[in-house]
Order: C-alpha cells, then structure tokens, then sequence
C-alpha cells in the first residue's frame, strides 16, 4: 500500500536517509523504531513531502514523491506531528470542525466516542489542553479528515503512564477499524502492544525487519540498536 525504495534525503551536505526501503500494508500497524537522531521523522517527513527527497515513494501505485504536501494529504497520507499544531485560540470542537471532512468513516460522533476525554473538553480552547489532550486532539483532527494512512510522530513522548494507556486503546481501536498506521515510537512497551511488524533504522538505513512475534523474541537486536532509547 505504502512503499519506499531507496529513499534518500539531504539536509544541506549531510545525508540522513540512506537508503531507505521499507513498507506498509493495508490494515497494517507498522513501528518503525530507533535511536535518536536515527532519521525516523525524516522518514516520515518524506512520505508526506516536506522533506526532499530522492528514490521512490508510492502509495497505491502512485507516485507520491515530489509531490507537494497538501497533493499528498490530499490523496490521503495524514502525518500526526511531534509539535501537535493545535490551534490555541480555537476550541477542541472547533479544531476538529476546521479539519471534517464530511461523508468518511469518521464523524464527530466517532471521535467523540473514542476520545471522551475531547467529548468533556468540546468547549475548552486548545491552549488549556493538557499535552496528553492535545495528542489525542492531533489524532482525532486527522481522523475526522478521513485519511487513508495515518503516520504518527512518537504519539506517547513526554506523556504520563495513565495517558500513555490511553493513547495505547486509542491506538488499538485505530487498527481494527482497519486503518494502516506507521508508528514512530522510542516506547518499546507501546510497539509491542501495537505493531505487527518492526523495521529499525540506524544511520538512515534500515538494519533490522521483522515480525511482532520475531521481534519480540529477539533479544539481541533489542540490545543491539535500542539499548540506549530504552
Ligand atoms: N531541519 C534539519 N536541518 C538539519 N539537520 C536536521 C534537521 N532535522 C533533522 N536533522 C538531522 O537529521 C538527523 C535525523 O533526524 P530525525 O529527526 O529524522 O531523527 P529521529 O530518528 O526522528 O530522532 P529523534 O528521535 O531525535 O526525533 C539528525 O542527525 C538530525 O540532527
């Protein structure tokens, strides 16, 4: 559904994808783990088009490289961001307004149903939303705008246990409605709870691809490339 071969990207002289191959099938949850500064919101970044790059991007069959941002939301790749871009002065209800787009699996009603924290703070503006509430109201709005794929940036940093879990269910509901996810996350408990499948990128380079029962079972990759994020 989603594919990437050899993906290259530049900032200025240094070169911070090297290559990267990797996919995401329809239905699937895929993580993709690393150390820090390892390239994985680059990755994200290129899919969706802020990030130049070189090789191929597809999803479904076309092509999404060197396309324009809005061109490649608008064919359906929503890109839930670390910064969140939660509109302040608007309430929770209007930031999800500003993003529906009418006639998809998910409504206000549905998101409602699944966050109800943002159902209880419909009318708080978005300045006065905790981190945890913004994160779910960054999903939520790329819900309500119907994508196709939702790339999400470290959806748990810097968020309490208690909230953690709950971003943890959120996540869950997400893959049984059927929508692909590629998760970027530094939380190995949440991988492991969530993905089907692991990629690990090292140096812009993918070094590591595997199964959620492989993954689990091995140790020494584990030890190997994510000691230090653990
Ligand atoms: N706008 C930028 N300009 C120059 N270098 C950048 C820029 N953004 C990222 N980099 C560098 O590119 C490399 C990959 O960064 P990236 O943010 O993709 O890594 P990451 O795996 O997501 O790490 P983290 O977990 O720290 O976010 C790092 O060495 C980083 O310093």
């Amino acid at each position: 559904m989603l594919t990437l071969d050899d993906v290259h990207a530049y900032y200025g002289k240094s070169h911070v994808l090297e290559g990267v191959t990797m996919e995401v099938r329809a239905g699937e949850l895929v993580a993709l783990l690393g150390r820090n500064g390892a390239g994985k919101t680059t990755t994200l970044r290129s899919i969706a088009g802020i990030t130049t790059t070189t090789g191929r991007i597809t999803f479904d069959n076309q092509d999404l490289r060197g396309r324009e941002p809005y061109e490649i939301a608008r064919r359906g790749v929503a890109l839930v961001q670390e910064h969140r871009g939660i509109f302040g002065v608007l309430t929770v209800e209007e930031n999800l307004k500003i993003a529906l787009r009418k006639g998809g699996r998910w409504g206000l009603d549905d998101v409602y149903a699944m966050f109800p924290r943002l159902r209880e703070r419909r009318r708080n503006g978005g300045r006065a939303l905790s981190g945890g509430e913004q994160q779910m109201l960054a999903m939520a709005r790329a819900l309500v705008n119907n994508p196709r794929i939702l790339l999400l940036d470290e959806p748990t940093e810097g968020l309490a246990p208690v909230i953690v879990d709950e971003i943890v269910r959120i996540l869950k509901a997400i893959r049984e409605s059927g929508m692909p996810v590629l998760l970027v996350e530094q939380n190995l408990a949440v991988c492991e709870a969530l993905a089907d499948r692991h990629y690990i990128l090292e140096q812009g380079r993918i070094v590591y691809t595997g199964s959620a029962q492989a993954f689990k079972a091995d140790r020494a990759v584990r030890d190997r490339y994510l000691a230090l994020s653990q």
